[in-house]
């Protein structure tokens, strides 16, 4: 299977790119624009793919690829930045444009013969593209020729001809990965299928066929454990892995004392059809003991992630290799040429563990998206109750108890937390949204329940918006709802007399308030 390779010089849409390419049923992978070349014929690409990215191809700090790529042999598309370092490498000329283009532009596509005159633009008419740049190509490279313009690009795509039409390498000033142009995902398909000549053969059974087989390559006869927390990724990572190589895997799910009502016995309870070995450990006393008093949430996560790998060690006998359920973007992040973002959350990572542990890593879900890996999931033969679930974090409640943690706040937030999922459910609002949860406040406010003074606590609800938590917006859910949630929350939950509904966006909350 061959894939295509997305270098990354650092475009906002350089996941949006690798997105639709398997949208079309192609595999792709994001790689550094830096790559050398030995590395990039490693991956065996169909095609390459030259992103966006924020600098200017004249400036001092301009990212330059390895110029190797281009004697690849395979096509090369090139988008925006990526249009500027094909226009400059081939001898043309890139200069800051006095007129600034961002947002809706119309291209005008050349023709010949009543049709486009590149196949890039088969069955693409003049239509609305979109364009984020402040430079432009000001002068053509040699052995190229112009196969679209805008009102503010006369080069807007480009691509060779005549002796070097053979190079295939084409470059499009606009960014045909975002939804706003409107013949994008065509002209990426005429790049892909007609013009690299790729086959659209990715599929949830063909990925599952294939990665059976490598996970019984990597695993041999060994033993392989995998923590499992009911959670979407790290379910289907372990059915997956069980697929290959059955009674050799033994699952670890740790109750901490932290997870939702009745969560350890509903999860054992679902995880039971899968046909799984899983190993419950309670372990709730020695998570509440470390965090008795401890009120800040980077503390508190610290604990909590270093008492997982406590607990996770004693669970390990003669295990060679970890199950993790690493998802692509989790591998982007530390690709991508931002580098290293500031720490806004230690999440708890199992991550930690495998040097500590010479335990080898058996990651087969690295190279997908989240609804990838629902997918393969439902081809897996999974519930679909656990593969539509709301993320739910690894420090669980302790960071939706805000400040000190113990067994009585928890008890009151599973109690409270339980009647909102349900009211959810029952409304047909909880697949609507990507996450919902509510949060004690270590607030106390006065209220009058029977005629008499109360002074108990507040309760936050919060539900949001998402594509892939990066980013989020509050969900604006009916006010009935809302209202009857808090109503059953205030008389069925003894210890909330006041309920309050978040309505902030991430950035700048973020989803969690911990
Ligand atoms: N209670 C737990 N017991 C054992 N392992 C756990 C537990 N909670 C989390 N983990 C491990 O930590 C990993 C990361 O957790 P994370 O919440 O990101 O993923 P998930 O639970 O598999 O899926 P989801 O994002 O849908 O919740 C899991 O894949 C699992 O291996
Ligand atoms: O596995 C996890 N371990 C963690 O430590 C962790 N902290 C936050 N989250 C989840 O990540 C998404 C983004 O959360 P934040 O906006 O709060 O950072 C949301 O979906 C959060 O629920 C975690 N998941
Ligand atoms: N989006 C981009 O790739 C921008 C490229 C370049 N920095 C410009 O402004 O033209
Ligand atoms: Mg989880």
């Amino acid at each position: 299977m061959h894939s295509v390779l997305v270098l990354d010089f650092g475009s906002q849409y350089t996941q949006l790119i690798a997105r639709r390419i398997r949208e079309i049923g192609i595999y792709s992978e994001i790689i550094p624009y830096n790559t050398p070349l030995e590395k990039i014929r490693e991956h065996k690409p169909g095609a390459v793919i030259l992103s966006g990215g924020p600098s200017s191809v004249y400036g001092e700090s301009a990212f330059h690829p390895d110029e190797g790529i281009f004697t690849l042999g395979v096509p090369i598309l090139g988008i925006c930045y990526g249009l500027q370092v094909i226009a400059t490498h081939f001898g043309g000329a890139v200069d800051a444009s006095a007129k600034q283009e961002f947002g809706r532009a119309k291209i005008q596509v050349e023709e010949q013969n009543g049709a486009a005159k590149s196949m890039l633009f088969k069955d693409i008419p003049n239509s609305d593209v979109w364009m984020s740049h402040g430079d432009k190509v000001v002068r053509m490279p040699e052995g190229f020729s112009v196969t679209a313009s805008s009102g503010n690009s006369e080069m807007c795509a480009i691509e060779t001809t005549g002796s070097k039409a053979a190079l295939k390498v084409y470059g499009l000033q606009f960014h045909p990965e975002v939804q706003h142009t409107l013949y994008g995902k065509q002209l990426l398909t005429n790049f892909l299928i007609d013009i690299a000549g790729l086959k659209p053969d990715w599929s949830p059974k063909g990925f599952i066929e294939h990665q059976i087989e490598e996970i019984r390559k990597t695993a041999g006869k060994e033993t392989v454990i995998c923590g499992i927390s009911g959670g979407v990724d790290s379910t289907v990572a372990a059915v997956l892995v069980s697929k290959a190589i059955g009674k050799q895997l033994h699952c670890v799910f740790v109750d901490n004392g932290l997870l939702r009502k009745n969560e350890a016995k509903k999860v054992m309870r679902v995880l039971k059809p899968l046909g799984l070995s899983v190993n419950l450990v309670d372990a709730e006393d020695i998570f509440l003991k470390r965090l008795k008093n401890v009120a800040s949430p980077e503390k508190k996560r610290k604990i909590i992630g270093r008492t997982f790998i406590h607990i996770f060690e004693e669970q390990i006998h003669e295990e060679k290799f970890l199950v993790q359920g690493t998802l692509y973007p989790d591998v982007i992040e530390s690709v991508s040429v931002k580098g290293p973002s500031e720490t806004i959350k230690s999440h708890h990572n199992v991550g930690g563990l495998p040097k500590r542990m010479k335990l080898k890593l058996i990651e087969p879900l690295r190279e997908l998206f989240k609804d990838e890996v629902r997918a393969v999931g439902r081809e897996l033969g999974i519930a679909e109750d656990i593969l539509m679930r709301h993320p739910f974090p690894g420090p669980g409640l302790a960071v939706r108890v805000l400040g000190s943690v113990n067994k009585n706040r928890l008890d009151i937030l599973r109690d409270a937390d339980e009647i909102y999922l349900e009211e959810l459910k029952s409304s047909n609002l909880y697949r609507h949204v990507w996450q919902a949860f509510s949060v004690l406040l270590p607030v106390q406010s006065v209220g009058v329940m029977g005629d008499k003074r109360t002074y108990e606590n507040v309760l936050a609800l919060r539900a949001v918006e998402s594509s892939d938590g990066m980013t989020a917006d509050w969900a604006h859910l009916p006010h009935d709802f809302l209202s009857r949630v808090s109503n059953r929350i205030i008389n069925e939950v003894r210890g909330i007399n006041r309920v309050a509904y978040d309505i902030s966006s991430k950035p700048p909350a973020t989803i969690e308030w911990e």
